[in-house]
């Protein structure tokens, strides 16, 4: 219905269907280059343009401030960070990270390899650092304004690096909550060893939340991160849709959607 508020699956029936689910989702939503997708590694494309990213400021530690914006648990960055290479275009600035999850350990990810769903997908969320020459023939609706780093995370050894995040949950159960992190954490912390940081998938998509513009210059690594089953499962049950406290924030994944025409490729 008109006005109403996008919202996830799970989440339609409990508000009494008064938000509107995935399949419901205006905007750029019900176009055709739409993220998540599977992905189907053995149809991917070798690229060899897609080198090594340079990370910039990942390994400044700070006590970031984290929200629970009604969909997920954001971490904000502030422009201290950014990232080039990668096979991008220009550099971008990173500007919040948050996550995807759900309390069934291999169903939380909304990008799949072969199939295969992971127990969380971390995006980072940069945006194109604006280049100096002005009004020149710059692209006004770039397919590549943001570029988000994805990172699936699946249930194994205990991660202290993502404690002083998980621990902050507890802070923000309700939706516009804020709260700091209590301990100095760099993105660097967060992600898999540097050196694994060379293999990944790169397509052009979408955002996967509401108005789903078609400006996302995805980046899939394929290393996992690890956190122990109770640092997942510490997302469903310490956060909250809704300020009653009576749906618990998980499942927060949009469906896969079609690959079409669209060419995926792997560094
Ligand atoms: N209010 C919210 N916005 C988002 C968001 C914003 C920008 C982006 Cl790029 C994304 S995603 N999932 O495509 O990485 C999600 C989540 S929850
Ligand atoms: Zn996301």
């Amino acid at each position: 219905r008109a006005g109403s508020h996008w919202c996830y699956q799970n989440q339609v029936k409990p508000s009494n269907y008064t938000c509107l689910g995935p399949d419901q989702w205006g905007d750029s939503c019900q176009n055709d280059r739409q993220s998540p997708i599977n992905i189907a590694t053995a149809k991917t494309l070798l690229d060899t343009n897609l080198g090594p990213f340079s990370f910039s400021g990942y390994d400044k530690k700070q006590k970031w401030a984290v929200q629970n914006n009604g969909h997920s648990v954001m971490v904000l960055l502030g422009d201290e960070a950014s990232i080039a290479g990668g096979g991008l275009a220009a550099r971008y600035r990173a500007k919040q990270l948050h996550l995807h999850w759900s309390k069934v350990l291999d169903w939380g990810s909304e990008h799949s390899f072969d199939g295969d769903r992971f127990a969380m997908e971390m995006h980072v969320v940069h945006e194109k650092e604006k280049g100096t020459s002005r009004n020149t023939n710059q692209n006004q609706d770039p397919k590549d304004e943001i570029a988000v780093l994805a990172f699936m995370v699946e249930a194994g050894s205990k991660n202290v690096n993502f404690q002083p995040l998980v621990q902050a949950l507890s802070d923000i159960p309700n939706p516009n909550m804020n709260t700091m992190l209590k301990d100095n954490i760099s993105l660097f912390d967060l992600l898999p060893k540097k050196q694994k940081l060379r293999h990944y998938f790169r397509y052009l998509g979408s955002l996967t939340t509401p108005g789903c513009d078609e400006k996302v210059v995805w980046t899939v690594f394929q290393e996992p991160i690890q956190l122990h089953k109770d640092q997942i499962l510490a997302f469903s049950q310490k956060l909250y849709y809704d300020n009653e406290k009576k749906l618990k924030m998980t499942d927060n994944v949009r469906p896969l959607q079609p690959r079409g025409q669209r060419q995926v490729l792997r560094s």
